[in-house]
């Protein structure tokens, strides 16, 4: 007899996207004592995905790879979602919820060029490509005299436009490279202190339905405290700051011994100005951390900087 699933797992269907759901079928059968055909995989295509052709920042924002898997959890088709918790929407659907994160990958920045050792040694005027508003700000704030141009497609495609020589440079996360075995292609990682990721880079979310407490239960044991504490402060700087997809934001949070730590940065489009807050706190006040920390930027900021 075939045994029942214990619970079904939603992922969108690219690499990455499959990688996070088999470390986390991998992580919650460990937890459980049970293989993965009890915790089947199921892929689910979203609109994120079938858009290659434009920003996603103009075709609509963040939703757009979690709404069709939003759905399948309402409707019961599946009991967890996977995603990367850079690409979840500050404000999730009613009767969804993020249960939790797992512990966290790197958080940094790779820097991917076969044309110079570093961001700094790149030649005047070569071309970095990056389908991230936040990336595209932050290199033409360190270096003004690059072209920055739209490069877009999954961490793959993007290596093979590379290749082809489309782009001189890249800038990918560390996390979606190791994940994916890919970190031979890394030229240069780029520290925290100089390139702020973006909030919820490195970090696995796990969305559950509101009030399911045999899945929340389930999930518990997977889920990492310390992850959980710096989401809670990035996302709330987040949501204080996202009144348009069209704002570059960074925001960092980590533990220094006791205390968390949080860093975030507003950048004009262009790279000509930034704002940047450091905040420190206890981990249990987080969420009031990164709030205080957007609220603090959002009064320094000039009129029009979010380009409203
Ligand atoms: N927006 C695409 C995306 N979403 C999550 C990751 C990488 C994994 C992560 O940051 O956790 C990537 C690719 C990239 O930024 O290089």
């Amino acid at each position: 007899m075939v045994s029942p699933s214990a619970f079904v797992i939603g992922t969108r269907g690219s690499p990455l996207a499959l990688a996070q759901a088999h470390e986390t079928q991998r992580r919650l059968g460990d937890a459980h004592g049970i293989g993965p055909e009890r915790l089947p995989l199921e892929v689910i295509r979203t609109t994120g995905d079938r858009i290659q052709d434009r920003p996603l920042s103009e075709a609509g924002g963040k939703g757009l790879f979690t709404k069709e898997l939003d759905i399948a959890l309402l409707e019961g088709a599946i009991d967890l979602a996977v995603h990367s918790a850079k690409d979840l929407p500050t404000a999730l659907p009613a009767g969804i919820v993020i249960a939790g994160y797992l512990p966290r990958e790197d958080v940094r920045d790779a820097f991917i060029s076969r044309r110079a050792k570093s961001l700094r040694d790149l030649p005047e005027g070569a071309v970095v490509g990056s389908a991230s508003l936040r990336r595209q700000a932050e290199i033409r704030r360190l270096r003004p005299d690059l072209r920055v141009t739209l490069l877009r497609g999954n961490v793959e495609t993007r290596l093979a436009k590379l290749d082809r020589g489309e782009v001189d440079a890249t800038l990918l996360a560390m996390a979606g490279l190791r994940r994916l075995g890919l970190t031979e292609h890394v030229t240069a990682v780029l520290e925290v202190d100089d390139f702020l990721p973006a909030v919820g880079q490195g970090a696995i979310a796990i969305a559950v339905r509101a009030g399911d407490e045999r899945v929340a239960r389930a999930v518990a044991p997977i889920l990492d405290p310390a992850t959980g504490h710096a989401l809670a402060a990035e996302r709330a700087f987040l949501t204080v700051l996202d009144g348009s997809c069209r704002t570059p934001i960074a925001g960092h949070a980590r533990l220094v011994g006791e205390a968390l730590e949080f860093r975030g940065m507003v950048l004009r489009p262009d790279g000509s100005d930034s704002l940047d807050v450091v905040r420190r706190g206890a981990p249990g006040d987080a969420a009031a951390l990164g709030r205080e920390a957007g609220l603090d930027l959002r009064a320094r900021m000039p009129a029009g900087f979010l380009g409203s």
